[in-house]
């Protein structure tokens, strides 16, 4: 545990070139303490680069046995999963004064902590209809017109907030909520968000993930059902689809646009080749992600069958995220290396097509700051040649790594297989479940889509907490 600045230089496994990352942990910032760059860090043999239990303590992919427990926010009670609160409205202490001094604001909650706010920062963030567009919620605020050792003359609480007067004579009001929200030092970490739930094929006996078609259809509740149960699992059916492309098309933009690939829009097809791709055939397709050869994989991914007159087929999903932490737990080496050696990947199976993303990636991304594992990507079939390695030692490495995480994939408790039928559709979050199909034979006809994470993301948010609540934490 870092008490004080730490500078921990890793030299990551990246294949190709001893890659040098800087992480810096800043023990005042408990946002930035948080930093566990599990992409980059070698073995855990310094007390600056945590082993990886320890730096994914607090992602979804390794929730603890002990707060497993599902928030009061995603329960769902109402069929939507409205955002609840740990605290009612925020107020200020009665006790003690707000106060400022050249450089600073001071505010003392009710809590018990006292925020600070530097003044260009608040003066930066006002809110006023001059500084911010009240439609486009854009800044309009010169930021380089203002003094950066500007200062408030007054300072006021109101009922409504924080009133500051400034010296040159702008006034600005910010909300008790919109400060205690923002506030970062300390930072106050107090509203909850979806957690997700990592599942095995039998927690999802009794347990699955599904709606229906009319719901998402009929109002925007039924797409925050719909979105949330997607976040929460990695995937959902949805129940009652009308067995034609067109209706399928409409089901999956009640999220979003489509995104239009090199396969098009919204496909419909067969095994015939049509694309030169594996899924255009009646091969088997084991465990995978799709577009791992894009700068940024697609965030859904929705199937519908429409036809099926023959034998085999029967869809697999894998929950991908909780593979890692089984990964993680028991084969750390092979954990850190499919973090940090980056896979080229490419699509090229067509005239004209020859995609690869613009750097390689590894198999488990992480974010940046709080290291939690947020995205994985992994398809061995569009793996493309592997030939930039530092030691030759890294190859074996390598090799050791994939093949305990394709373990680890085919174990059957972790596979849920159920065949596709007309009219039920699936969607799944492809950055976090892997799919796959078995072999088979006759006339099998499917139709589906990719949207974006963000597109995805966008309206789970709204549909689920609103737009006045999505603002507020802007
Ligand atoms: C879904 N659709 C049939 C359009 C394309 C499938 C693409 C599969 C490809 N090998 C990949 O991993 O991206
Ligand atoms: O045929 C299927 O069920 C899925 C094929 C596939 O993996 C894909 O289209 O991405
Ligand atoms: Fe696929």
């Amino acid at each position: 545990m870092a008490s004080r600045r730490t500078v921990a230089i890793a030299r990551s496994l990246s294949a190709g070139f001893a890659r040098r990352q800087i992480i810096c942990q800043h023990s005042r910032n408990p946002w930035l303490q948080a930093i566990r760059a599990i992409s980059t860090s070698p073995a855990p043999t310094s007390p600056a680069s945590p082993a990886p239990s320890e730096a994914l303590s607090s992602s979804p992919a390794s929730p603890s046995p002990s707060s497993s427990s599902t928030p009061s926010s995603i329960i769902n009670k109402r069929r939507t999963f409205n955002i609840t609160k740990a605290d009612a409205q925020p107020t200020i202490s009665k006790h003690h004064k707000i106060s400022f001094d050249d450089k600073k604001i001071s505010l003392p909650w009710e809590e018990g902590k006292t925020s600070t706010f530097q003044h260009i920062w608040l003066r930066d963030h006002c809110q006023c209809s001059s500084c911010m567009h009240p439609q486009t919620k854009q800044r309009t605020l010169d930021t380089f017109s203002l003094p950066l050792n500007i200062r408030p003359s007054a300072v006021e609480p109101k009922d409504e907030g924080l009133y500051v007067k400034w010296r040159g004579d702008h006034e600005s009001l910010y909300s008790w909520e919109w400060l205690h929200r923002h506030s970062y030092a300390p930072r106050l970490e107090k509203y909850i968000s979806v957690q997700r739930k990592l599942w095995s094929k039998t927690d999802l006996e009794g347990d699955m993930p599904v709606v229906k078609y009319a719901d998402v259809m009929e109002s925007d509740a039924g797409v925050a059902e719909w979105t949330s149960k997607i976040e929460i699992y990695g995937f959902c059916f949805v129940e009652g689809v009308p067995v034609t492309p067109e209706a399928t098309k409409e089901v999956a933009e009640r999220i979003a646009h489509i995104r239009h690939t090199h396969y098009g829009g919204f496909w419909d097809f067969t095994a015939d080749l049509a694309m030169n791709d594996m899924a255009y055939t009646d091969l088997a397709l084991p465990a995978h992600t799709d577009t791992t050869y894009f700068t940024e994989p697609c965030g859904l991914q929705m199937f519908h069958l429409l036809e099926f007159n023959g034998k085999g087929g029967e869809s697999l999903l894998v929950d991908g995220f909780r593979a890692a932490r089984i990964l993680r737990d028991e084969k750390p080496e092979a954990f850190r290396t499919l973090s940090a050696v980056r896979i080229p990947t490419h699509a090229s199976g067509n005239e004209g097509v020859s995609i690869e993303p613009y750097t390689p990636f590894p198999v488990f991304n992480h974010h940046p700051v709080t290291g939690e594992l947020v995205q994985v990507r992994w398809n061995n079939e569009d793996r493309a040649t592997m030939d930039r390695w530092g030691e030759p030692e890294e190859v074996e490495k390598f090799y050791q790594a994939i093949f305990e995480w394709n373990e680890v994939l085919k174990r059957a408790d972790g596979e849920f297989r159920e065949q596709l039928v007309p009219g039920r559709a699936l969607i799944f979050d492809n950055w976090r479940v892997l799919h796959g199909r078995g072999a088979f034979s006759g006339h099998r006809r499917l139709c589906g889509a990719y949207i974006s994470r963000d597109d995805f993301h966008s309206r789970l948010r709204l549909t689920n907490y609103g737009r006045k609540e999505i603002l507020m934490g802007l």
